[in-house]
């Protein structure tokens, strides 16, 4: 494993990551999801919002830019005199993807570092140990529920709201879908609020990183699909009580009969809202679900 405790930057530290930012950054377009990380010091933060015990070995960054983040991913995990290990940067926009090979060519001739030119949404990801990023936000969503399910400690960006949504509790009233979905692969919690003046140019709104430190929930689950499909099903009718939301939801979650679930589940659970419902309590009556509804795909 990488030894971690180095300052971020020491091995690439020549480099001056907001000049990095400034060269490539006058082409940054914020219609193409390009938001730099202009800061030192939230920059200089993220590597270090790894769990202890993470594997650095092979890191995932998503949307490289102009490489400022890239940089103190590249001190990670080539530290100097330790086991050098990998950094993969997925970027979508052509000219960024060159720019980030020809900054750093020394790293990609020692196969330390390479590039997958193309969008994070269709390309293969390499066997990585850990993603830490500044994601694009407008498919923060869909790449993060490609990322959570390996099961890696990820170190994410995100618009304020979403990560709210993401590790908020039944009750709150940011739960919902969003959280139990997320909260099933791992623990989530907001490690940093970051202000939209960290960034160039500024986006719209405020950020938060999230880390997600992979776990196997303490609830069992029999058909992962079927959960969280009965999980986003629920929450369409999340002001109606349980029963009423199972009954009305069976086209979603791909029940035959919705009825004989609402029959064998406990009456006091099914007259809560689901928003009030824990993972848990979703997933013990998923496993009802499928016990006596005849789930089918969908
Ligand atoms: C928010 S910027 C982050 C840049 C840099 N990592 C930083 O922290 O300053 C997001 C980057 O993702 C790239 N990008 C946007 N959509 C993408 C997609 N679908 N797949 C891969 N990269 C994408 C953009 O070109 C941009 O470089």
């Amino acid at each position: 494993m990488t030894d971690r405790s180095m300052d971020p930057g020491a091995a690439y530290g020549t480099r001056d990551p907001d000049a990095l930012a400034r060269r490539a950054g006058t082409r940054a377009d914020p219609d193409h999801d390009q938001h730099f990380l202009v800061d030192d010091r939230v920059l200089d933060r993220l590597p270090t919002y790894l769990p202890d015990d993470a594997d650095a070995s092979h890191v995932l960054e998503i949307g490289g830019g102009a490489g400022a983040l890239t940089d103190r991913l590249l001190a990670l995990v080539d530290a100097e005199g330790q086991d050098s290990g990998r950094l993969t940067t997925v970027e979508r926009d052509p000219e960024f993807a060159a720019f980030l090979r020809e900054e750093f060519a020394d790293a990609v001739d020692s196969g330390v570092f390479d590039v997958i030119e193309g969008d994070a949404l269709d390309v293969a990801y390499p066997p990585f140990t850990a993603c830490i990023a500044n994601l694009p936000y407008g498919v923060s969503s869909e790449i993060a529920f490609r990322l959570l399910p390996e099961r890696k400690p990820l170190v994410l960006t995100f618009q304020a709201e979403f990560a709210d949504r993401m590790v908020a509790s039944a009750g709150e009233s940011e739960y919902g879908r969003l959280s139990v979905s997320a909260q099933h692969y791992a623990a989530v919690e907001i490690v940093e609020r970051i202000p939209k003046e960290a960034f160039d140019p500024q986006p719209a709104v405020e950020s938060a990183v999230v880390r997600c430190t992979p776990r196997d929930p303490d609830y069992a689950v029999g058909d992962e699909a079927f959960f969280l499909r009965f999980v986003k099903a629920l929450f369409t009718q999340r002001r109606k009580t349980a029963r009423n939301a199972v009954r009305n939801t069976g086209h979603i979650s791909g029940l035959d009969d919705p009825d004989a679930v609402v029959e064998a589940a406990d009456a006091d659970l099914m007259s809560r809202r689901p928003g009030t419902l824990e993972p848990s309590a979703f997933a013990a009556l998923a496993e009802l679900a499928r016990e006596h509804g005849n789930p089918t795909e969908v």
